[in-house]
């Protein structure tokens, strides 16, 4: 179990500050959402130790950086953005080095790593001539290194093409039984099948931390579906629009409502992502309200 307790943060040079006074974040795949900006690097990287709060702390199971900063170290499997690799090594190289860092590798375990991640054409090739969405693989393998606890993952899905998304998303999850996983991610449809929970930060605070149901429940707006003439799609408020598809004379329209603009609208299930788009409308207008 992973909790936070009083936690603030001022980033240096930044008008940021990163609050959360209480978190207890359990074991499985919990999903950090947020808009740009909102504190989810920020907080990983907390959580990977790679920075130190101003105040409060974060127990790794009952162990505290202050006190058991290298054994924490060692149980955490961290990819931050633009994670930087050695440009010149070859990547099992590179994989042994990293290895070694982190204490030695198990028999066997790096070349299962790279099979797991699709690396093993690419074993002997230098860092530098590989293709971004191979680099990010290496990267994302890394973390895995040694089967920490806890893992930590900013954006892992950027440069990935469409198939090694999946495979990785299923890796995770594979992966996920008794392992604390946070996973910043702007693709929560993507997630949404194998993932547990959700953390939505904004303006550096926790809005909300609670199971997938609890997060596509109790919204205040619901999803619809139907077909409209084109006259009537004009006169639909467009921030309500989350698609539309038309072909010569309708226009297929997936929108947010309290009720359907149209009685041939259909309710449809709230995936994770719709309740995004509820949940910042509804936290913009509390924020007008406030006047804040
Ligand atoms: N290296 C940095 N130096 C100074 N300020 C930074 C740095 N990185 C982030 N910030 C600032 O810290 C705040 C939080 O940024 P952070 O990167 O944690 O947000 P985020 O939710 O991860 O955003 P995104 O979705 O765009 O990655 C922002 O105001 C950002 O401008």
């Amino acid at each position: 179990m992973l909790e936070l307790h009083q936690l603030i943060w001022n980033r240096k040079r930044a008008d940021f500050r990163l609050r959360i006074p209480r978190l207890a974040i359990k074991p499985g795949i919990t999903l950090l959402v947020g808009r740009n900006g909102a504190g989810k690097s920020s907080l990983l990287q907390l959580l990977a130790t790679a920075q130190f709060p101003n105040e409060g702390d974060i127990c790794y199971n009952g162990l505290t950086a202050d006190r058991d900063l290298p054994y924490i170290r060692s149980q955490i499997g961290f990819v931050p953005t633009g994670i930087e690799l050695y440009e010149e090594m070859k990547t099992e190289k590179l994989l042994y080095y990293l290895a070694e860092l982190k204490g030695g590798a198990a028999p066997g375990e790096l070349d299962r790593l790279m099979e797991s991640f699709h690396l093993m054409p690419f074993r002997n090739r230098r860092i530098k001539t590989l293709p971004q969405g191979i680099r990010q693989r290496i990267a994302l393998a890394q973390a895995w290194i040694g089967s920490p606890p806890y893992i930590f993952l900013d954006e892992p899905l950027n440069a990935l093409d469409s198939l090694e998304r999946l495979r990785f998303i299923r890796f995770v999850a594979a992966h996920s039984r008794n392992r604390t996983i946070v996973v910043s991610t702007h693709e929560l449809n993507e997630w949404e099948a194998w993932s547990d929970r959700v953390l939505w930060l904004d303006e550096g605070e926790a809005q909300f931390h609670g199971t997938l149901e609890e997060w596509i429940s109790d919204l205040p707006l619901g999803v619809w579906e139907g077909e409209i003439d084109a006259v009537h799609y004009h006169h639909l408020d467009p921030a309500h629009v989350l698609h539309m598809r038309t072909d010569e004379q309708h226009c297929n329209v997936r929108l947010l409502g309290n009720e359907p603009p149209a009685p041939q609208f259909t309710r449809q299930l709230t995936t994770l992502e719709d309740a995004y788009f509820i949940r910042c409308r509804s936290r913009s207008a509390e924020l007008l309200d406030t006047g804040s």
